[in-house]
């Protein structure tokens, strides 16, 4: 009667009876901040600072009080930020020409992050939808549909632009296809092939959760949707598909973007490319579904939870706007 009870390959509370035999059953799921991504805000206007209403505890920030801000950061372990310009004066216009024109946030930011932070590695968000008129992620047709070739090659300008002036990580988010393969190009023709990697944003979905930072960034489409360049929710295999073609092009690293209602995506990326790091991009939405679901020590719960799952399912490394506090929660920790 007892027999399944008592049969030894059944008894699993053995095993994890202690914290330190817990860790063991819990392989590649620790969180350190090497694991861990910034996103940051970056204004025009050198010495503003502005809330954002969606998202508790996020600003935007002109240089000089980011700078006072990573300097904390930096100062609890930060290692790695991923930047995204605002522009409000220079102007947008069809082609997104202030997403590289000299006078850019991101562009007259980044010498100064780098010398001010030698060993913060910083991401650069390449797109054109904070910069263009009709706030869609590249080039349009008359007719409004994308206009792939000008697309590709304004991306690869903007990231060439960004990658000589400092940027150490360029991040398509537009997800024209074949920006990667010209990005790659863009750089060996400069020769910065070697010190500037591509994160792809991969598996990026058509997702209703990037409401608030599209709020943020003021960059939601004037009209139609970005249906026809990102992902759809249920698609697993223009997932795959999306990957091959990026690892195939050349790109360092991978994403996968939500994250959470994404794990079966985040696997089977992890699965089928092993040997590059994947990136997990917690979104906007999540952040504010997160923050929003009670007292301080239920939020920590449940962020740290979710990171777990993450990594679990194969993720490498976490964008989240969460960082700071993970920051303090590893260093409660230790
Ligand atoms: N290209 C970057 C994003 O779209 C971020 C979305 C979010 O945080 O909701
Ligand atoms: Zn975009
Ligand atoms: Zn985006």
């Amino acid at each position: 009667m007892n027999q399944l009870f008592l049969s030894p390959e059944y008894i699993l509370q053995g095993g994890y009876h202690h914290s330190t035999l817990r860790k063991l059953q819990e392989p590649n799921t620790s969180i350190e901040a090497h694991n861990i991504m910034y996103p940051v805000f970056l204004l025009e206007d050198d010495n503003k600072v502005e809330p954002v209403a969606s998202m508790p505890n996020v600003s935007r920030y002109g240089i000089n009080p980011l700078i006072s801000k990573l300097e904390e950061l930096v100062n609890k372990g930060l290692k790695s930020i991923l930047i995204f310009g605002i522009v409000r004066t220079l102007p947008k216009d069809p082609n997104g020409l202030s997403a590289d024109c000299p006078e850019n946030p991101v562009i007259k930011a980044l010498p100064k992050l780098r010398a001010q932070f030698p060993d913060l590695l910083l991401a650069c968000d390449v797109c054109l939808c904070p910069y263009t008129s009709h706030r869609h992620c590249g080039v349009l047709l008359p007719g409004g549909t994308i206009d792939h070739a000008s697309s590709v090659r304004r991306i690869a300008e903007v990231a060439l632009a960004y990658a000589k002036a400092g940027a150490q990580i360029i991040a398509p988010s537009d997800m024209m296809d074949n920006r990667i393969k010209a990005i790659k190009d863009s750089l060996v023709a400069c020769k910065l092939q070697n010190t500037v990697s591509v994160l792809s944003y991969s598996c990026k979905f058509a997702s209703v959760m990037y409401g608030p930072f599209r709020d943020t960034m003021n960059s939601s489409p004037m009209e139609g949707d970005r249906k026809c360049y990102q992902l759809p929710p249920g698609s697993a295999g223009l997932a795959a598909r999306a990957a091959a073609r990026d690892v195939a092009e050349g790109a360092d690293f991978l994403m996968v973007k939500p994250g959470l209602p994404y794990l079966d995506i985040v696997k089977q990326t992890k699965d089928k490319y092993p040997c590059h790091p994947l990136f997990v991009y917690q979104v906007s939405g999540e952040y504010a579904m997160i923050c929003r679901t009670g007292d301080s020590a239920e939020v920590e719960g449940i962020l740290l939870e979710t990171l777990t799952s993450f990594r679990r399912a194969g993720a490498d490394c976490i964008i989240t706007y969460f960082a700071p506090l993970i920051l303090d929660l590893i260093s409660k920790k230790k």
